[in-house]
């Protein structure tokens, strides 16, 4: 089975992984939750389910080179596999992410390429989208540039606002996080050495 960790902030997405990777069908587990802040519902969820938590948090370091460098110890504490980013909000350096290649994945709240960056699902209302939805990528040195794994698309509705477009974008997060962890988990997906992803149709 695979090891892996959460890095997370708020939880639902964190939620939804631990009751994926707890049926017996899942090629993961989550051996740690590490959070940037202390006291977040994220920890308490993962508390409540027997897992193993720390903080790094990131006021306490003079760089980002520390940090990562805290985060990478734990990770490799606990013989982390694969790291999902859940709400996860500080820009990780290239050197982490290098380490880290194709073992990274992070969610965000748009049909990447378009919408990078905060304020994803106010950028789709504002460009007057029909269509958004949430993304899966390996994170890459550039921020919401990494390849593409898993994607749900959800209709913007006329009187929909930030809150309710978030809301609808979060449910389909909930469903593609855990498939797009199940991909990289189970082996097919991965990332090739050109940054692209490359599919086992065996797996
Ligand atoms: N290098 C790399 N690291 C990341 C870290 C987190 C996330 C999650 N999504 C994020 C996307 C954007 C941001 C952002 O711009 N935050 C405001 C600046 C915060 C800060 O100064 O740290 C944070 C997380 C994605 C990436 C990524 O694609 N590449």
């Amino acid at each position: 089975h695979c090891l892996k960790c959460i890095v997370c902030v708020s939880g639902t997405n964190l939620q939804a992984l631990m009751e994926q990777t707890k049926r017996t069908s899942s090629s993961a587990e989550i051996v740690v939750v590490i959070s940037n802040q202390p006291g977040v519902l994220g920890l308490k969820r993962a508390s409540l389910a027997g897992i193993q938590t720390r903080v790094v948090d990131h006021k306490l370091y003079g760089s980002r080179a520390e940090f990562d460098g805290t985060i990478d110890h734990v990770l490799e504490e606990f013989d982390v596999e694969v790291v999902c980013l859940a709400g996860f909000m500080r820009i990780l350096t290239g050197s982490f992410v290098r380490k880290w290649n194709g073992k990274l994945l992070n969610i965000h709240p748009s049909l990447l390429p378009s919408f990078k960056g905060v304020n994803a699902q106010k950028q789709a209302l504002q460009a007057g989208a029909r269509v958004s939805g949430c993304t899966v990528h390996f994170v890459a040195e550039e921020v919401d540039a990494g390849a593409i794994i898993a994607q749900e698309a959800v209709p913007v509705l006329m009187n929909d606002t930030e809150e309710s477009l978030s809301d609808r974008i979060r449910e389909a997060e909930h469903r593609a996080f855990p498939a797009a962890l199940e991909l990289v988990a189970g082996g097919g997906v991965r990332l090739g050495d050109d940054g692209r992803i490359i599919w086992n149709p065996n797996a």
